[in-house]
């Protein structure tokens, strides 16, 4: 029954494609399926193409989604799989994320070239990028450092890394778990430290709206507890209206019925940080998460969100 078969959609890089075998191999235990019942379709999207300057220029949301959300809105695919911190806030009518996988290490991780960690490279190394996040991290601790661009994806990245393009790059330890390659890492950055993206290390689904055949299948495979930290998560991000691609960081930990957030923006070099910490009821996540936003928003005032232009 080929028409049966459920359409999983993704990007192509390496990491996505592993994400969506995760994905893949979730829903047939789940519901005692064989391979053959799904296919990956690989969906090329704006991000993918654009690899000659900084995402955050590119200007626009969405730039990792926006294709595949069309092919699931014109019935090409009937789910898509994504890296929850590249997805934006509002999603296009008539698509929800229906569930989230449990979260994997929600660490970045310092590959150095030649010198295992951060604190120790010598005056003025280059360091490579493209998140603008990781950009201020780093120059709050290294001010001297010269941070640059470093597009493309995990094994472009690690090949200019070898050809001494820089000095080191940071990635999420996640993405590397997944790739079945952590031991690249050179150092764990400490999330008090360095705190990651929110979403980090969560992948998510996202389907149709009330879709009969997929709703249902997907809810099988859902992680609660993953899901309530992103619900705070995204709260946050959505009342600063920020995407990956601006200088925010934060994290919601889950302790029984308890959710403690923490948030954090900057400006892009590093020099002028805001953070926000609060914690409650894990059935206020959302609410907890928007407070935090409209506070450190507040504490900020609108000249340092001004200085983001
Ligand atoms: N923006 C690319 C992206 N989106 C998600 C991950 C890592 C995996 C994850 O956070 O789940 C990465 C690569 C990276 O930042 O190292």
């Amino acid at each position: 029954m080929q028409t049966d078969v459920v359409k999983i959609g993704t990007r192509g890089s390496a990491l996505a494609v592993a994400q969506a075998a995760e994905v893949r191999a979730r829903l047939m235990a789940a519901h005692g399926l064989p391979e053959e019942a799904f296919e990956i379709v690989v969906i090329s999207t704006t991000g993918d193409q654009i690899q000659d300057r900084p995402l955050s220029q590119a200007g626009g949301k969405g730039l990792f989604t926006k294709e595949i959300e069309e092919a699931m809105l014109d019935g090409r695919i009937d789910l898509a799989v994504h890296s929850s911190k590249d997805m934006p806030t509002v999603l296009p009518d008539g698509l929800e994320i229906s569930a989230f996988l449990e979260r994997e290490d929600v660490r970045d991780v310092f590959i150095g070239r030649s010198i295992a960690k951060l604190e120790d490279l010598p005056q003025g190394a280059k360091l490579g990028t493209s998140s603008l996040r990781r950009q201020a991290l780093v120059l709050r601790l290294r001010p001297d450092l010269d941070v640059g661009m470093f597009r493309g994806n995990v094994q472009t990245r690690l090949r200019k890394l070898e050809e001494g393009v820089a000095e080191g790059t940071l990635l999420a330890l996640a993405g590397l778990n997944r790739l079945g390659m952590p031991h690249i890492a050179t150092e764990v950055m400490d999330p008090e430290r360095f705190p990651p993206a929110l979403g980090q290390g969560a992948i998510c689904i996202e389907s149709r709206i009330g879709d009969a055949r997929i709703g249902p299948m997907i809810a099988a495979i859902h992680h609660a507890e993953t899901g309530n930290a992103l619900l705070c998560e995204r709260a946050f991000l959505g009342a600063l209206d920020g995407s990956c691609r601006t200088p925010i960081a934060g994290l919601a930990r889950i302790e029984g019925d308890r959710l403690r957030f923490s948030g954090l923006i900057l400006t892009p070099d590093g020099r002028e940080t805001h953070e926000i910490a609060t914690e409650g009821a894990v059935v206020d996540a959302v609410r907890l998460g928007a407070e935090a936003g409209a506070e450190i928003r507040e504490k900020a005032g609108t000249r340092f969100f001004d200085s983001w232009q």
